[in-house]
């Protein structure tokens, strides 16, 4: 465990911190997630920030991959007509009682469709103060109802479409909200609460409501500390898959656990690789591995599951953590 002094100069720790709503299968994402963090090697805990609505067999198999497990109030935006770009992102907003998770001095949030493949640690030793979060990208259809989007305008490539001087100042840089490293403090989350109160909610949910919120101190860091899948055919130049570290599983169909490969540019080599390296992880037995193992639906039982995951050229049939 690596501590670090505050201003008491009592040790804080630092955590990875994720957020689980529902009994669905999003509980995969998680525990794939904590395997990979304990392959790389990682000197941090994984914390799950899990809604009331998460049921206890799930709670016992993330406690059972060594994540701490806290439950954590939802919260909801103001009422809205607005249409999400997805309709779950509602219960995103909830991501933002991680604030309250004091006992952290720095936390790194990860989404549960993230993976790690490269230690990221040393992230925690960033300069305290500022917003960490890897800049997205406009290009895929889920921005459509943007006006971004609409004229073309990606901040991965601005000298491509030049923002209109009629449409005002260029939009400041954007983060995607599903990979951020920041420090836990009371103040902060009751001023996100409260401004959350007064503030319209748009497409991207918490993820827009943070880009505001965080505005002036974020920092970008680079694409390798979270991949957003759309970059490798949207901005192939910027991705060099070498580097990458954290993959993160937000293309549509690109869900490792719901893949099928039959969703736009889902059966492309590249995307069929990652989703091949994501299952290696999910599989890999370890001492940890209890004999519960989820099916189709998640919950959690003795059965076995077969799961499509891609190998090399076509897609093949296996089991997973299945017990005879
Ligand atoms: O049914 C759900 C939907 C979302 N999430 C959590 O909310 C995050 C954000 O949703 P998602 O990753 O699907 O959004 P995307 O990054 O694909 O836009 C997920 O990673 C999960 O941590 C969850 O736990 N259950
Ligand atoms: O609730 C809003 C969500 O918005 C973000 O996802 C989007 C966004 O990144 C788009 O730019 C992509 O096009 C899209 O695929 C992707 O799903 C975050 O990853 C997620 O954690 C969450 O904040
Ligand atoms: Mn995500």
């Amino acid at each position: 465990m690596v501590f670090t002094d505050n201003i008491l100069g009592a040790k804080k720790p630092c955590a990875f911190v994720t957020f689980l709503a529902g009994s669905g299968d999003y509980v995969k994402g998680v525990v794939g997630l904590a395997k990979g963090l304990r392959k790389i090697g990682s000197k941090y805990p994984l914390v799950v920030a899990i809604l009331p609505d998460v049921p206890e067999d799930h709670r016992i198999l993330l406690r059972s991959q060594g994540c701490i497990v806290r439950e954590i109030e939802p919260v909801y935006p103001p009422e809205n007509q607005t249409r999400f770009a997805m309709a779950y992102y509602v219960i995103n907003y909830s991501k933002l009682r991680i604030w309250n998770f004091t006992e952290y001095r720095k936390i790194m949030y990860l989404d549960a469709d993230i993976q790690v493949f490269g230690n990221i640690d040393h992230l925690f030793d960033l300069p305290d103060g500022r917003f960490y979060a890897v800049m997205d990208c406009f290009c895929e259809k889920t921005w459509a109802n943007t006006l971004q989007h609409n004229i073309g305008y990606c901040q991965q490539c601005p000298e491509k479409v030049n923002w209109p001087t009629a449409f005002g100042p260029r939009p400041p840089l954007y983060f995607n909200a599903g990979m951020f490293v920041t420090e836990p403090n009371v103040e902060t989350c009751k001023n996100l609460l409260s401004k959350l109160k007064t503030s319209t909610p748009t497409s991207f949910a918490e993820q827009d409501f943070l880009n505001i919120f965080f505005n002036a101190i974020y920092e970008p860091i680079p694409e390798a500390y979270n991949l957003i899948l759309a970059m490798l055919w949207r901005h192939p130049s910027k991705v060099d898959l070498e580097r990458v570290k954290v993959v993160h599983y937000c293309a549509d169909g690109s869900k490792p656990w719901r893949y099928t490969g039959k969703e736009v540019n889902m059966e492309r080599s590249d995307i069929k690789m990652l989703v091949k390296k994501w299952w290696e992880i999910y599989n890999s037995g370890d001492d940890r591995e209890s004999s519960t193992t989820l099916k189709k639906n998640g919950s959690s039982s003795l059965g076995r599951e077969v799961r499509i995951i891609p190998q090399d050229d076509d897609v093949c049939i296996c089991t997973i953590g299945g017990i005879a």
